[in-house]
């Protein structure tokens, strides 16, 4: 098995997550910064120095980096590269010759989804499948098999996404934040709006994951994860477990097996 340190950056298309590991490749640092797609790779050299510095640790020798947002994921590698002479390993299906990727085209797979599915691993010791459902600028559902299986999925309207479609197109409804009102009959337009984007978002998961959980005819484990899940945490009734760190901890999983 591989030894850290190591670096973990996953780019979404809303944030890129940042995660250090100590020698043995426990995370122990983790920095959430926007997706830019505007940054040239010394730009990014000067916010990873930032990082840093401000946490005081060392940039490692290793990283690992999903990305779904071209061209910042090519531009943070030469940022490693050639600032910090780290060796960084980008995922890609091509990349990765121990996983099924059941797909009609296995190269379209988010590179996000693979370290999806290295993440899932830990939750199935006891379970056949597990639905990562991972709350970004879109909802990913990941359904993952044993044996490293991916067996497919949905791509759902992120919740900000269609929020944000709903303010541009309603001229008299005002910017809500997304979080839970005190109860679905909502008595004034914040709270009513509430409702719709928050417990209607959590019903249009919770019956996609009993639908995956019916098609798979498995023992299935609903896992969240992603920016917008602790907003659904209690809201939800069919995802069993929240871990915030899955995709990062996917990524050194599937690092510390090439
Ligand atoms: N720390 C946070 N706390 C609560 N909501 C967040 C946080 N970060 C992002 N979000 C929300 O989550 C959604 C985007 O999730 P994120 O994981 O950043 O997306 P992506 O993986 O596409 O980059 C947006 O709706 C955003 O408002
Ligand atoms: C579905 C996604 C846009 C999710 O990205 P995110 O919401 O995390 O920014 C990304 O995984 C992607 O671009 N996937 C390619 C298509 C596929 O996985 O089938
Ligand atoms: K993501």
């Amino acid at each position: 098995m591989r030894q850290g340190p190591l670096l973990a950056v996953d780019v979404g298309n809303t944030s890129t997550v940042l995660g250090l590991t100590n020698d043995a490749l426990q995370l122990t640092h983790t920095w959430r910064i926007r997706t830019n797609r505007d940054l040239l790779p010394d730009d990014f050299a000067l916010t990873l120095k930032g990082l840093m510095d401000l946490s005081e640790v060392a940039t490692p020798p290793c990283a690992v980096l999903s990305s779904v947002a071209p061209p910042v994921g090519q531009n943070l590698k030469l940022a490693l590269e050639r600032h910090f002479g780290v060796r960084t390993f980008e995922v890609t299906a091509e990349n990765l010759h121990d996983v099924t990727v059941e797909l009609d085209d296995p190269r379209a797979i988010g590179a996000d989804r693979l370290a999806n599915l290295f993440g899932a691993e830990r939750y199935l010791a006891d379970r056949e499948f597990v639905i990562v459902v991972d709350f970004g600028t879109s909802t990913n559902f990941d359904v993952i098999g044993r044996g490293r299986r991916f067996l497919g999925g949905v791509l759902a309207t992120g919740a900000q996404v269609s929020a944000d479609a709903l303010f541009a197109r309603a001229a008299k409804l005002p910017r809500v934040n997304l979080e839970a009102p005190p109860s679905a009959l909502g008595k004034n337009t914040v709270h009513a709006l509430q409702s719709g984007l928050v417990f209607g978002y959590a019903e249009m998961v919770d019956g996609l994951v009993r639908r995956l959980k019916t098609e798979v005819s498995g023992d299935a484990l609903a896992v969240a994860t992603g920016g917008f899940s602790r907003t659904v945490e209690g809201v939800c009734r069919e995802i069993d477990v929240f871990d915030d760190t899955l995709t990062l901890r996917g990524l050194v999983e599937l690092w510390a097996t090439r």
